[in-house]
């Protein structure tokens, strides 16, 4: 699994004085010498860790609906139906995504965030773009740092895209990447394909025709992002991910065993115990527009500790960037009942609005409902 010697290119001294928040650039292996934390990730004491209970969730059996069992499958589908209308979360399990090639997958994330920070510097996030290298976000933001370093890259179906993700890595750092390339090449196929499935149960658990979704998402486009949390010498006084809602319409989330991802219901946030081989999956704000709210995108973040680093794999599924994102027509049971809570919007403004004038956050679907009808109000005049 290592990368030979060869490909670890000998860094030039990395000028790490550009970053936006004061000087700061997220340089973990130095930052965590210190025996206190810089003030730009130190978060408002409402938002500090204290997650005593666990999350009520449920852990949904995919194997009935994978072999066409209808019983098993309108149990599964009760199941998500509740916990989409509580808080927006539940986990899989029997989901068909084979455990070596996840753990190749996480095991790759290691190998990436492991690098001399130069190395993962040539793959630095591009301003306004979500592909890329970050260290903390410390080139958008100027305090509540996240704890965090982050890789994202696109993935897309598309004729002609077969490689997309290799060539991604290939180009960004070099021939000796491909077969990191490939891991998560192989892997963001499987959890498109996975993506569509539990799609498809949504629909079934939300009382629509089975297909109506999945046609929706059947081109869509996914961000992959690997999360790396640090151990942290003061983890009380900040966070991995702040408190948000996914801007995208669903997530399907493999954590290692670490744990640290907490959600937020029932007027406190809950800790998510991890289950072994499960894969999280969350409601984001694109798919609660979908659902006229009825299904609830998921308040959701992430704590760090003092002592193990932790590792995360988000695969953030999201229309192609054109499509209009509004309720599927009124079915029998009326999907979301009552008038439209939102209104139409593609996944491309959204984005856009994510990158380039809001930090996502719990209030980030509301924020860009204002901002359209403030930018649609001014074009009108
Ligand atoms: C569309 C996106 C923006 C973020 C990555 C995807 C889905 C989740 C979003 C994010 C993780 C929510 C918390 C804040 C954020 C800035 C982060 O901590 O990374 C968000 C991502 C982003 O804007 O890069
Ligand atoms: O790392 C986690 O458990 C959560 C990460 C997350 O919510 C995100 O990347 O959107
Ligand atoms: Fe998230």
């Amino acid at each position: 699994m290592d990368l030979s010697p060869t490909s670890v290119l000998l860094c030039p001294p990395v000028d790490i004085s550009h970053g936006s928040a004061g000087g700061v650039i997220f340089d973990s292996s130095s930052l965590r010498q210190q025996t206190t934390i810089p003030k730009a990730f130190i978060w408002p004491s409402s938002d500090r860790p204290a997650a005593t209970e666990e999350l009520d969730a449920p852990v949904v059996d995919l194997s009935g609906f994978f072999h066409g069992d209808e019983e098993s499958t309108l149990r599964a589908a009760k199941l998500v139906a509740n916990a989409c209308e509580r808080h927006g979360f539940f986990q899989v399990v029997n989901h068909g995504v084979s455990e070596l090639l996840a753990r190749d997958a996480l095991d790759w994330t290691d190998e990436f965030f492991r690098l001399p920070l130069c190395d993962k510097l040539r793959a630095r996030r591009k301003p306004g773009g979500v592909w890329g290298y970050s260290a903390a976000h410390a080139d958008r933001f100027s305090s509540e740092l996240p704890w965090k370093e982050t890789l994202s890259f696109g993935y897309r179906e598309a004729a002609g895209s077969e490689r997309v993700v290799i060539d991604y890595f290939v180009s960004m750092l070099g021939e000796e990447f491909e077969r990191m390339g490939l891991a998560y090449q192989m892997y963001c196929e499987a959890m498109k394909g996975l993506s569509l499935a539990i799609i498809e149960l949504l629909a079934i658990s939300l009382g629509v025709d089975r297909m109506t979704y999945r046609e929706f998402f059947d081109d869509s486009r996914s961000i992959m992002r690997c999360n790396y949390y640090p151990p942290c010498q003061e983890p009380e006084l900040t966070l991995g991910t702040g408190p948000h809602c996914d801007p995208t319409a669903l997530t399907i989330l493999q954590q290692d065993h670490v744990g640290g991802l907490e959600v937020f219901s029932g007027r406190a946030w809950r800790y998510v115990r991890p289950v072994h081989n499960a894969l999280v999956v969350n409601i984001g704000d694109t798919f609660m527009a979908l659902s006229n709210g009825r299904y609830k995108s998921c308040l959701h973040r992430a704590v760090v500790n003092r002592h193990r680093e932790r590792r995360s794999l988000a695969f953030f599924v999201c229309p192609r960037e054109d499509k209009v994102i509004r309720p599927p027509p009124p079915s029998p049971e009326d999907v979301g009942g009552g008038p439209r809570l939102y209104p139409d919007f593609t996944w491309a403004q959204f984005m856009e609005f994510t990158q380039r004038h809001y930090r996502a956050d719990m209030r980030t679907l509301r924020s860009f409902t204002k901002w359209l009808e403030s930018s649609s109000s001014v074009t009108a005049t």
